[in-house]
Protein backbone atom coordinates (compact mmCIF):
# COMPACT_ATOMS: atom_id res chain seq x y z
CA UNK A 1 0.00 0.00 0.00
CA UNK A 2 0.87 3.53 -0.72
CA UNK A 3 2.58 5.91 1.78
CA UNK A 4 0.87 9.00 2.71
CA UNK A 5 2.68 12.32 3.03
CA UNK A 6 1.01 16.28 3.96
CA UNK A 7 3.37 18.82 2.97
CA UNK A 8 2.04 21.89 4.68
CA UNK A 9 2.59 25.51 2.59
CA UNK A 10 3.01 23.49 -0.65
CA UNK A 11 0.96 25.30 -3.29
CA UNK A 12 4.84 26.79 -4.34
CA UNK A 13 7.64 27.39 -3.37
CA UNK A 14 9.78 24.77 -1.43
CA UNK A 15 6.87 22.91 -0.45
CA UNK A 16 5.82 22.20 -3.94
CA UNK A 17 9.54 21.15 -5.28
CA UNK A 18 8.90 18.75 -1.92
CA UNK A 19 5.58 17.03 -2.36
CA UNK A 20 6.11 16.30 -6.28
CA UNK A 21 9.19 14.88 -5.35
CA UNK A 22 7.21 12.95 -2.88
CA UNK A 23 4.47 12.14 -5.00
CA UNK A 24 7.63 10.48 -7.74
CA UNK A 25 9.01 8.23 -4.65
CA UNK A 26 5.53 7.03 -4.25
CA UNK A 27 3.82 8.79 -1.94
CA UNK A 28 0.04 9.54 -2.39
CA UNK A 29 0.25 13.54 -1.76
CA UNK A 30 -1.86 16.13 0.30
CA UNK A 31 -0.91 19.52 -0.26
CA UNK A 32 -2.35 22.01 2.17
CA UNK A 33 -1.75 25.89 1.90
CA UNK A 34 -3.55 28.90 3.15
CA UNK A 35 -3.42 30.33 -0.84
CA UNK A 36 -6.47 28.11 -2.26
CA UNK A 37 -6.51 30.02 -5.35
CA UNK A 38 -2.39 28.54 -5.69
CA UNK A 39 -3.14 25.78 -4.09
CA UNK A 40 -6.12 24.70 -6.55
CA UNK A 41 -4.14 25.17 -9.39
CA UNK A 42 -0.88 23.18 -7.98
CA UNK A 43 -3.91 19.82 -7.41
CA UNK A 44 -4.53 20.48 -11.07
CA UNK A 45 -0.62 20.34 -12.16
CA UNK A 46 -0.77 16.94 -9.69
CA UNK A 47 -3.70 15.66 -10.92
CA UNK A 48 -2.87 16.17 -14.70
CA UNK A 49 0.45 14.67 -13.59
CA UNK A 50 -1.02 11.67 -12.17
CA UNK A 51 -0.10 12.06 -8.85
CA UNK A 52 -2.45 10.62 -6.66
CA UNK A 53 -3.31 13.45 -4.56
CA UNK A 54 -5.94 15.99 -2.48
CA UNK A 55 -5.54 19.67 -1.43
CA UNK A 56 -6.35 20.93 2.05
CA UNK A 57 -6.47 24.86 2.67
CA UNK A 58 -5.65 25.52 6.32
CA UNK A 59 -3.69 27.63 8.28
CA UNK A 60 -0.76 26.04 9.88
CA UNK A 61 -1.05 28.82 13.23
CA UNK A 62 -4.41 27.60 14.13
CA UNK A 63 -3.98 24.41 15.96
CA UNK A 64 -7.77 23.16 15.07
CA UNK A 65 -6.75 23.50 11.44
CA UNK A 66 -3.61 21.10 11.71
CA UNK A 67 -5.28 18.40 13.26
CA UNK A 68 -8.39 18.94 10.78
CA UNK A 69 -5.66 18.54 7.98
CA UNK A 70 -4.70 15.05 9.14
CA UNK A 71 -8.12 14.23 9.27
CA UNK A 72 -8.59 14.76 5.67
CA UNK A 73 -5.71 13.07 5.09
CA UNK A 74 -6.62 10.12 6.51
CA UNK A 75 -10.32 10.31 5.03
CA UNK A 76 -9.01 10.60 1.66
CA UNK A 77 -6.28 8.33 1.90
CA UNK A 78 -6.87 5.98 5.11
CA UNK A 79 -3.33 6.52 7.23
CA UNK A 80 -0.33 8.93 7.27
CA UNK A 81 2.99 8.28 7.31
CA UNK A 82 5.22 11.42 6.61
CA UNK A 83 4.24 14.85 7.71
CA UNK A 84 6.65 18.04 6.62
CA UNK A 85 5.64 20.93 8.24
CA UNK A 86 7.48 22.89 5.48
CA UNK A 87 5.08 26.60 5.72
CA UNK A 88 6.91 29.50 6.99
CA UNK A 89 6.89 33.70 6.29
CA UNK A 90 10.00 35.86 6.77
CA UNK A 91 9.70 39.22 8.43
CA UNK A 92 12.60 41.73 7.09
CA UNK A 93 13.49 44.76 9.30
CA UNK A 94 16.42 45.35 12.31
CA UNK A 95 14.87 44.10 15.38
CA UNK A 96 14.73 48.05 16.83
CA UNK A 97 11.27 48.23 14.14
CA UNK A 98 9.72 45.04 14.38
CA UNK A 99 6.26 45.63 16.00
CA UNK A 100 4.34 42.89 17.79
CA UNK A 101 2.00 42.23 15.17
CA UNK A 102 4.90 40.98 12.87
CA UNK A 103 6.74 39.13 15.86
CA UNK A 104 3.38 37.24 16.63
CA UNK A 105 2.65 36.25 12.63
CA UNK A 106 6.19 34.70 12.04
CA UNK A 107 6.47 33.04 15.58
CA UNK A 108 2.95 31.98 15.26
CA UNK A 109 3.58 30.48 11.93
CA UNK A 110 7.12 29.46 11.81
CA UNK A 111 6.75 28.17 15.42
CA UNK A 112 3.29 27.20 16.73
CA UNK A 113 2.45 26.20 13.15
CA UNK A 114 5.34 23.69 13.51
CA UNK A 115 4.48 22.38 17.34
CA UNK A 116 0.82 21.86 16.02
CA UNK A 117 1.42 20.35 13.06
CA UNK A 118 3.82 18.04 14.77
CA UNK A 119 0.97 16.96 17.62
CA UNK A 120 -1.53 16.58 15.08
CA UNK A 121 0.61 13.88 13.18
CA UNK A 122 2.24 12.48 16.22
CA UNK A 123 -1.52 12.30 17.71
CA UNK A 124 -2.28 10.08 14.44
CA UNK A 125 0.59 7.85 14.45
CA UNK A 126 0.21 6.97 17.60
CA UNK A 127 -3.55 5.65 16.90
CA UNK A 128 -2.27 4.29 14.06
CA UNK A 129 0.76 2.45 15.79
CA UNK A 130 2.67 2.59 12.99
CA UNK A 131 6.23 4.29 12.28
CA UNK A 132 5.78 7.82 11.94
CA UNK A 133 8.04 10.47 10.30
CA UNK A 134 7.97 14.43 10.92
CA UNK A 135 10.35 16.53 8.65
CA UNK A 136 10.33 20.27 9.72
CA UNK A 137 11.37 23.42 7.66
CA UNK A 138 14.23 25.04 9.24
CA UNK A 139 17.15 27.29 7.49
CA UNK A 140 20.63 27.75 7.65
CA UNK A 141 19.06 30.59 9.69
CA UNK A 142 18.24 28.07 12.33
CA UNK A 143 21.98 27.48 12.84
CA UNK A 144 23.44 31.46 12.16
CA UNK A 145 21.49 34.24 13.08
CA UNK A 146 21.47 37.23 10.38
CA UNK A 147 20.78 41.18 11.03
CA UNK A 148 17.74 42.00 9.08
CA UNK A 149 16.54 38.59 9.46
CA UNK A 150 17.04 38.63 13.52
CA UNK A 151 13.25 37.32 14.49
CA UNK A 152 12.69 35.16 11.89
CA UNK A 153 16.08 33.60 12.40
CA UNK A 154 14.87 33.43 15.91
CA UNK A 155 12.05 31.20 14.98
CA UNK A 156 14.02 28.95 12.89
CA UNK A 157 16.13 28.25 16.37
CA UNK A 158 13.28 27.49 18.10
CA UNK A 159 12.52 25.42 15.16
CA UNK A 160 15.56 23.59 15.90
CA UNK A 161 15.30 23.49 19.59
CA UNK A 162 11.92 21.87 19.11
CA UNK A 163 13.43 19.47 16.54
CA UNK A 164 15.42 18.10 19.27
CA UNK A 165 12.55 17.66 22.09
CA UNK A 166 10.05 16.53 19.98
CA UNK A 167 12.18 13.78 18.79
CA UNK A 168 13.31 12.72 22.37
CA UNK A 169 9.82 12.84 23.22
CA UNK A 170 8.10 10.59 20.08
CA UNK A 171 11.19 8.17 20.21
CA UNK A 172 9.79 5.85 22.40
CA UNK A 173 6.74 6.09 19.68
CA UNK A 174 8.91 5.61 16.60
CA UNK A 175 8.26 8.55 15.37
CA UNK A 176 11.31 10.46 13.98
CA UNK A 177 11.37 14.09 14.26
CA UNK A 178 14.24 15.80 11.51
CA UNK A 179 14.70 18.81 10.17
CA UNK A 180 15.98 20.61 7.13
CA UNK A 181 18.09 23.57 6.46
CA UNK A 182 17.77 25.18 3.26
CA UNK A 183 20.26 28.25 2.68
CA UNK A 184 19.32 30.52 -0.31
CA UNK A 185 16.29 29.41 -2.77
CA UNK A 186 15.19 31.89 -5.20
CA UNK A 187 11.25 31.40 -4.16
CA UNK A 188 8.54 34.43 -3.51
CA UNK A 189 10.28 34.32 0.05
CA UNK A 190 13.20 35.41 -1.16
CA UNK A 191 11.82 37.87 -3.57
CA UNK A 192 9.83 39.88 -0.42
CA UNK A 193 13.01 39.15 1.77
CA UNK A 194 14.91 40.56 -1.22
CA UNK A 195 12.62 43.72 -1.81
CA UNK A 196 12.36 44.65 1.78
CA UNK A 197 16.21 44.59 2.39
CA UNK A 198 16.90 46.81 -0.44
CA UNK A 199 14.59 49.77 0.92
CA UNK A 200 17.35 50.10 4.28
CA UNK A 201 20.41 50.34 2.20
CA UNK A 202 20.68 53.55 -0.08
CA UNK A 203 23.28 52.00 -2.27
CA UNK A 204 21.30 48.70 -3.51
CA UNK A 205 19.13 47.97 -5.54
CA UNK A 206 16.26 45.24 -6.60
CA UNK A 207 18.45 41.92 -6.49
CA UNK A 208 21.57 43.36 -4.88
CA UNK A 209 20.96 41.66 -1.49
CA UNK A 210 19.60 38.10 -3.19
CA UNK A 211 23.03 38.43 -5.30
CA UNK A 212 24.97 39.01 -2.46
CA UNK A 213 23.61 36.00 -0.48
CA UNK A 214 24.12 34.01 -3.65
CA UNK A 215 27.62 34.84 -4.20
CA UNK A 216 28.44 33.30 -0.60
CA UNK A 217 27.74 29.80 -1.76
CA UNK A 218 30.59 27.74 -2.33
CA UNK A 219 28.98 25.67 -4.92
CA UNK A 220 28.20 29.11 -6.71
CA UNK A 221 24.83 28.94 -7.34
CA UNK A 222 21.27 29.01 -5.48
CA UNK A 223 19.37 26.40 -4.14
CA UNK A 224 16.19 24.45 -6.66
CA UNK A 225 13.77 23.06 -4.98
CA UNK A 226 14.54 19.80 -6.02
CA UNK A 227 17.61 20.14 -3.58
CA UNK A 228 15.75 20.79 -0.68
CA UNK A 229 13.75 18.07 -2.00
CA UNK A 230 16.75 15.31 -2.52
CA UNK A 231 17.02 15.40 1.44
CA UNK A 232 13.68 15.28 2.47
CA UNK A 233 12.80 12.26 0.44
CA UNK A 234 15.75 10.61 2.29
CA UNK A 235 14.45 11.83 5.48
CA UNK A 236 11.05 10.47 4.28
CA UNK A 237 12.34 7.32 3.46
CA UNK A 238 13.18 3.73 5.33
CA UNK A 239 17.09 4.60 4.47
CA UNK A 240 16.66 7.43 7.61
CA UNK A 241 15.17 5.61 10.04
CA UNK A 242 18.47 5.80 12.84
CA UNK A 243 18.25 9.19 12.13
CA UNK A 244 16.34 11.40 14.20
CA UNK A 245 16.25 15.16 16.24
CA UNK A 246 18.55 16.38 13.18
CA UNK A 247 18.48 19.39 11.88
CA UNK A 248 20.74 19.14 8.11
CA UNK A 249 22.02 22.02 6.57
CA UNK A 250 21.18 21.52 2.68
CA UNK A 251 22.76 24.86 1.22
CA UNK A 252 25.89 24.45 -1.06
CA UNK A 253 28.47 25.70 1.33
CA UNK A 254 27.37 28.34 3.58
CA UNK A 255 26.99 27.85 7.24
CA UNK A 256 29.30 25.05 8.24
CA UNK A 257 28.35 22.96 11.44
N1 LIG B 1 13.55 30.14 0.22
C1 LIG B 1 14.63 29.98 0.99
O1 LIG B 1 15.74 30.36 0.60
C2 LIG B 1 14.53 29.33 2.33
C3 LIG B 1 13.34 28.88 2.87
N2 LIG B 1 13.31 28.27 4.10
C4 LIG B 1 12.07 27.77 4.70
O2 LIG B 1 11.46 26.84 3.81
C5 LIG B 1 10.03 26.92 3.92
C6 LIG B 1 9.43 27.18 2.56
O3 LIG B 1 9.97 28.39 2.06
P1 LIG B 1 9.63 28.97 0.60
O4 LIG B 1 9.05 27.94 -0.26
O5 LIG B 1 10.84 29.70 0.18
O6 LIG B 1 8.52 30.04 0.99
P2 LIG B 1 7.36 30.67 0.07
O7 LIG B 1 6.94 31.93 0.73
O8 LIG B 1 7.80 30.70 -1.34
O9 LIG B 1 6.19 29.59 0.20
C7 LIG B 1 5.58 29.34 1.45
C8 LIG B 1 4.19 28.77 1.25
O10 LIG B 1 3.60 28.67 2.56
C9 LIG B 1 2.29 29.20 2.49
N3 LIG B 1 1.91 29.71 3.82
C10 LIG B 1 2.32 30.87 4.41
N4 LIG B 1 1.74 31.01 5.61
C11 LIG B 1 0.94 29.93 5.78
C12 LIG B 1 0.07 29.50 6.82
N5 LIG B 1 -0.10 30.25 7.92
N6 LIG B 1 -0.57 28.33 6.69
C13 LIG B 1 -0.42 27.58 5.57
N7 LIG B 1 0.38 27.94 4.55
C14 LIG B 1 1.05 29.10 4.65
C15 LIG B 1 2.34 30.30 1.43
O11 LIG B 1 1.06 30.61 0.93
C16 LIG B 1 3.30 29.69 0.42
O12 LIG B 1 2.61 28.93 -0.57
C17 LIG B 1 9.76 28.03 4.95
O13 LIG B 1 9.55 27.47 6.21
C18 LIG B 1 11.04 28.85 4.94
O14 LIG B 1 11.23 29.54 6.13
C19 LIG B 1 14.45 28.07 4.82
C20 LIG B 1 15.65 28.51 4.33
C21 LIG B 1 15.78 29.17 3.07
C1 LIG C 1 15.08 32.60 4.02
C2 LIG C 1 16.16 32.02 4.81
O1 LIG C 1 15.95 31.20 5.68
C3 LIG C 1 17.46 32.44 4.52
C4 LIG C 1 18.40 32.58 5.60
O2 LIG C 1 17.79 32.66 3.42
Amino acid sequence: MSKVAIITGSAGGLGKGIAKRLGEDGFKIVLHDINKEMLDSTLKEFKDAGVDSIAVVGDVSKREDQFNLVKEAVDAFGQLDVFVNNAGVDVVSPFLEIDENQLNKTFSVNVNGTVFGTQAAADQFIKQDTKGKVINACSIAGHESYEMLGTYSATKHAVRSFTHSASKELAPYNIRVNAYCPGVAGTAMWDRIDEEMVKYYDNMERGDAYKQFVDGISLGRSQEPEDVANLVSFLASDDSDYITGQAIITDGGIVYR
